[in-house]
């Protein structure tokens, strides 16, 4: 029972400490990585509070050393996402009834643990586990998983607070219930923060959920989850398991308490899970909430106008960045021919100083990529483009997997825009430019938007006022995320609301309201105090 409407007013965006040479953070995150790299974590599931450990373990290698082992996850089963729903379900009651001030206070401390005593452990765990550099791991494990956690207390407050009109005589409200059953969060290797949001940002409405992180993110998972448990979450809220895609699947799709899914990840294994939904739509007691954030092949699309230093920097860094593995790195580019040469020779120049190597140096801009997976990928397109006659590497183009899974920052020139680079998400340190004739604006527009089948982010670079208007209206469905003279990087919570549409996803919108309507499931409920007790209208009376 609340005696009283409690306040959640709109929070900072918590600042980005900068790891400048001398600074106190810089030398915490030194000691924390050092700290992390002696010892061996042994990494158990977490199942209704419970730390469960199979005996199956796995090593975690940084990979960007494949030789060191930072610990090793014990890995699920069948049976253990069976013990997660049951855990959940069991958790489910005590949760959803729990006072909104409660539940509140949980992630908002968790927030506040992760800004303090565990900055520095979940950067590390992230730039060990992930290769990230210092500044990209807090931006992301972080800053964004800070403001995730904040902003959305702050939302979903405003959302109970939305209610109806009541005419005379009668009072209407409108409860925010939680859904019926359980949530899977399915999360992506990629950022740390979308790992941490997609299960909280549910469990937040009153739901209950289980949470399976990509592989190659549990190190930096299983420590926020300890954040979490810190904080107060009690047992059976979040579960954590450490299952393959097709596990998860089998057991949570053919669940008649599965109530929906907050996928982040690739388009193929969104459109798989959708197909598999619907199939099984008639074992669910409700309509499950499907909702994805998925791949991208995100454009920059420069006019005549444009400012050389600026394309310039929005290349290297939209592109190059955590090694271009972020959704809504730029990766085809669309240059007029006025200003081609200028652009390509001072990207290449500022390419060619990036320091590839650790995440410990923290001279390196860029890493290594995930993993041999991703390595083998990537060096079968450069590769082909090296022999392409229709495609020339402008720099970069070498890859080795010898100390880690390390691809050169590459530029691919085309003359073909429909070249396979230009089309295709490669998820890596690749980028493709085009250029086109600069009084063909319009053309080069119906490019941008025709080429591929997402629409996620985009960015158009003019100073020409009209220029900017045009590709702001031709290019409205390009992409869900559209920046004007920036990168098509770095959304920040509360300032640039994140998700595409086409086959990016159902655009709703991480880290805004939008996306907490689809954990919620509204009961509207009438009282009226003076109830009638004659059935004929006044007119009937005559
Ligand atoms: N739009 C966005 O906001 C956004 C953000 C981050 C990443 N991404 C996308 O994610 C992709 C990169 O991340 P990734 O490599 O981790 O993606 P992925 O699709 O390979 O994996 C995502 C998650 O899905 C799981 N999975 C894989 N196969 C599955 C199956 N058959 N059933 C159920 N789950 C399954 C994985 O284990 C992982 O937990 C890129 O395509 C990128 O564009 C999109
Ligand atoms: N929100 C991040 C991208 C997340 C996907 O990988 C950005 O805006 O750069």
């Amino acid at each position: 029972m609340s005696f009283g409407t409690f306040s959640y007013p709109m929070p900072a965006n918590e600042p980005v400490l900068q790891y400048a040479p001398g600074s106190k953070e810089r030398d915490a995150l030194q000691k924390a990585l050092a700290e992390l790299k002696k010892k061996e974590a042994d990494i158990p599931q977490y199942i209704g509070g419970r730390a469960v450990r199979s005996g199956d373990k796995h090593p975690i290698h940084p990979p960007h050393e494949r030789n060191h082992v930072l610990g090793y996850y014990h890995a699920g089963t069948k049976a253990h996402v069976q013990q997660a729903i049951d855990a959940a379900l069991k958790a489910k009651p005590t949760w959803e009834a729990m006072p909104w001030e409660e539940r509140a206070a949980i992630f908002l401390k968790a927030a506040d643990l992760l800004a303090t005593k565990y900055r520095f452990y979940i950067n590390g765990t992230t730039m060990l586990g992930q290769s990230k550099n210092a500044f990209q791991a807090e931006i992301d494990a972080a800053c964004e998983l800070i403001d995730f956690l904040r902003f959305n207390v702050h939302f979903l407050s405003e959302i109970y607070k939305q209610q109806p009109i009541s005419a005379p005589g009668m009072h209407n409200r409108m409860e925010w219930r939680a859904l019926e059953g359980f949530v899977l969060a399915v999360t992506p290797f990629n950022f740390t923060a979308i790992g941490g949001n997609l299960p909280t940002s549910a469990a937040m409405c009153g739901n209950v959920v289980v949470w399976k992180p990509a592989n190659t993110q549990i190190y930096s998972a299983q420590m926020f989850m300890k954040i979490l448990m810190e904080a107060g979450l009690p047992d059976g809220v979040i579960n954590l398991v450490y299952v393959d895609g097709p596990t998860i699947g089998d057991v949570c799709f053919n669940h008649p308490d599965f109530a929906g899914v907050h996928f982040t990840g690739s388009t193929g294994v969104f459109n798989h899970m959708w197909a598999t939904i619907g199939a099984n739509t008639p074992k669910y007691k409700s309509y499950p909430r499907i909702v994805g954030e998925t791949g991208g092949k995100d454009f920059v699309l420069v006019h005549k106008s444009a400012d050389v230093d600026a394309v310039v920097t929005a290349l290297a860094r939209g592109a190059f960045e955590y090694q271009g593995q972020k959704c809504s790195a730029a990766s085809r580019a669309y240059l007029p021919s006025n200003l081609a040469d200028r652009i390509k020779a001072k990207l290449v120049a500022e390419v060619e100083t990036m320091k590839m190597g650790t995440v410990e140096d923290f001279g390196n801009f860029v890493n290594a990529v995930i993993d041999e997976k991703s390595f083998d990928k990537l060096k079968k397109y450069i590769d082909a483009a090296k022999k392409d006659r229709k495609a020339k590497i402008l720099t970069g183009g070498n890859c080795s997997k010898k100390d880690g899974f390390f691809i050169e920052p590459t530029i691919i020139e085309v003359r073909d825009p429909k070249y396979v680079t230009m089309c295709e998400e490669l998820f890596g340190p690749v980028l493709t430019i085009y250029t086109y004739k600069a009084d063909e604006f319009e053309k080069a527009m119906d490019l941008v938007d025709g080429t591929s089948p997402y629409a996620l982010t985009g960015a158009v670079l003019a100073q020409d006022r009209s220029a900017i208007d045009a590709a702001t209206k031709r290019l409205r469905h390009a992409a869900g995320n559209f920046y004007i003279n920036d990168k098509p990087t770095g959304a920040v919570v509360g300032q640039q609301p994140f998700g595409g549409a086409r086959a990016s996803g159902t655009n709703d919108k991480a880290g805004s309201m939008l996306n907490l309507y689809r954990w919620l499931s509204a009961r509207t409920i009438k009282e009226t105090y003076n109830s009638p007790v004659d059935y004929r209208y006044p007119f009937l009376q005559s």
